[in-house]
């Protein structure tokens, strides 16, 4: 279990990129939603030792992250947003070199590489160079260098993007069984990689948890309340506009239906979590 406590972040311009963050994260995968800049990638940092809180605890099993670090870097896997400079490397050589650095026996670490090339989709790149991979190898390299030493706690920020629609498919599914015995932090801006993957969700605005939970419990208190109609509503708060056939279709949010034609919805994450947005922006 990851336990954070009143966890704030402000960058030396002034960001406050965290702003007095309460979250229990319970294990298996956790979706992290928010748009952009709302503070994820800070909160990822943060918890995987990279950078220091300005004030709060962040504890995981019960190890206080800041007293001891290297006990956390032992447990964790990391996913960054992104890389930077990757070096001319073959992808197997760098894997033996990431898994060295995280004092792997060799052996070990032999065996494990070619189970996460296997698992990556990797293994017939084993030998290229990873500055010469296309984006959605390097996405799957960092995958594999994240799940070397399998760790406890799996961060992941953005693990899906530049992956094509298969290998998107064929993540999620190495991810479900991954997620069993730890807990896989994911954060992201695509709603339904989270409705896919997660029994547990936290939304993140502007550096605070709006709120997390269960997928179903943060649903729960729009069931009942979300239409779609024809026509743009005058009550209610628009959750969005989608087109079929060419006709606009108006989803709202309203505890009655927001006109003649209105067809009552079933809730969705992507209800819950524009709601969020809708308020944000109307503040
Ligand atoms: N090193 C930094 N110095 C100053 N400000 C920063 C730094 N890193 C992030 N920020 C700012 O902190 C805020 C939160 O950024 P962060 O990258 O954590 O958000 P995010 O939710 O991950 O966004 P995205 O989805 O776009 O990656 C933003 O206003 C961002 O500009």
């Amino acid at each position: 279990m990851l336990t954070m406590t009143d966890v704030s972040k402000t960058y030396s311009d002034g960001t406050k990129a965290l702003n007095d963050i309460s979250l229990t994260l319970p294990a298996g995968m956790v979706g992290l939603l928010g748009p952009n800049g709302a503070g994820k990638s800070s909160l990822m940092r943060t918890l995987a030792c990279l950078q220091a809180p300005d004030s709060g605890q962040i504890s995981f099993n019960n190890t206080d992250i800041q007293q001891s670090p290297q006990r956390l870097r032992e447990q964790l896997g990391y996913l960054p947003q992104s890389f930077g400079v990757y070096p001319h490397m073959s992808c197997v050589a760098l894997l033996e070199h990431i898994a060295a650095l995280k004092k792997i026996p060799r052996k070990q670490a032999k065996q494990q590489i070619e189970e996460l090339l296997t698992l990556t989709n990797l293994t017939a790149f084993a030998g290229k160079r990873v500055s010469t991979f296309s984006g959605g190898m390097r996405q799957r390299f960092g995958i594999a260098q994240a799940l070397l030493g399998d760790p406890k706690l799996l961060i992941m920020d953005e693990p899906t993007a530049g992956l094509d629609p298969q290998e998107r498919q064929r993540l999620h599914s190495v991810l479900i069984r991954l997620s069993q015995n730890k807990l896989v932090l994911l954060s992201t801006h695509i709603v339904e990689d989270i409705e896919h993957l997660c029994p547990h969700a936290a939304i993140m605005m502007q550096g605070a948890i709006v709120d997390s939970g269960a997928i179903p419990a943060l649903i729960a208190p729009m069931q009942n309340n979300v239409w779609e109609t024809s026509a743009k509503p005058a009550e209610g708060i628009l959750l969005g506009e989608r087109y079929h056939f060419g006709q606009p279709v108006w989803r709202v949010c309203h505890h009655e239906p927001p006109g003649a034609d209105a067809v009552a919805c079933r809730a969705t994450l992507q209800d819950r979590y524009f709601l969020e947005l809708a308020r944000r922006e109307a503040n």
